[in-house]
């Protein structure tokens, strides 16, 4: 294994592997090492670019997609979707000349999602549709506690609405909530603020990665969240709704379409290219043995 690429989507940043064969067994302690931001490259996340036929979890995507998004947290864990890394994934597709500017579907574990590349630098994401499970959940940080809309964008979220995003605290530490239970496959929390008409700003804490700049599912979960706090649903009036989210990282579009698909525009970029070292490397697998 040799090259690297590190690359982000409105400050969500990826490490890059390239593996078009899957001739990497990626194990979590190497995924942790390589996002590792003082002994690593550093990232929220990896993205390993396989070929679709060419991984057990993407062969039956291979004659819709080449190309799989094998998405992990900077933890190692695996995730089953990453809207900001599907971003940069394509970009880095682009940037390898895989793909030209303009229309191409992407394999994750979410399905596949279509992706258009546009000439001005933004990407736009087909993010299927959003489901609101019911819960009657709450979540808590410190002495502040919010009642918690849950949404599936594939991956799990809670959305809290906030009177202040500094009420969210540091976020070292995960939030907590009642009941204790509530999500036992971890689930990526959102603090949302209203910023104004059809436009709000948040902060997320994500599963697997701690606080980051910005989330493309947890901006889509926000979107649609808030639309049916508003009263607004597409589904229902027929007319698309589109919210604009700003994160700490820049700022995402997310509109949510009449037949409930979700399309979410952002920009993408890829930022350096190098190589590994091998012994480097080698020793981080060595001690996953
Ligand atoms: N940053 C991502 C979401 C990554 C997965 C998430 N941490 C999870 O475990 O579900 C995005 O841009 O959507």
């Amino acid at each position: 294994m040799s090259t690297f690429l590190k690359g982000h989507g409105t400050e969500n940043d990826f490490v890059i592997i390239p593996d078009p064969e899957n001739a990497i067994a990626l194990s979590p302690t190497a995924v942790a090492a390589l996002c590792d931001r003082r002994a690593g490259i550093g990232g929220d996340g990896v993205l390993h670019v396989v070929r679709s036929a060419a991984h057990p979890e993407a062969r039956h995507m291979a004659d819709e997609a080449e190309w799989f998004m094998d998405y992990r947290n900077g933890d190692g864990s695996v995730a089953e979707m990453c809207g900001n890394g599907v971003r940069v994934f394509a970009r880095y597709l682009q940037h390898a000349g895989h793909v030209g500017e303009g229309d191409l579907a992407v394999a994750t574990r979410g399905g596949v999602k279509a992706v258009h590349i546009d000439k001005e630098g933004l990407i736009t994401v087909g993010m299927g549709r959003a489901t609101l499970p019911e819960g009657d959940v709450t979540v808590r940080v410190d002495e502040r506690t919010w009642p918690a809309t849950n949404v599936s964008m594939g991956n799990p979220h809670a959305v809290a609405f906030v009177a202040d995003l500094a009420h969210a605290g540091t976020l070292y530490d995960a939030p907590s909530f009642a009941p204790a239970n509530a999500y036992p496959e971890g689930v990526n929390v959102e603090f949302v603020v209203d910023r104004g008409p059809q436009h709000v700003a948040m902060r997320v804490h994500e599963r697997g990665s701690g606080e980051t700049r910005s989330c493309g599912t947890g901006a889509c979960a926000v979107a649609v969240a808030t639309a049916r706090r508003d009263g607004l649903n597409p589904a229902v009036t027929g007319a698309p709704v589109t919210y604009e989210i700003d994160l700490p990282g820049g700022r995402l579009t997310i509109t949510e379409r009449a037949d409930g698909e979700i399309e979410m525009t952002g920009p993408a970029v890829i930022v350096a290219e190098g190589r590994l070292d091998t012994d480097w490397f080698a020793a981080v697998e060595t001690v996953n043995q």
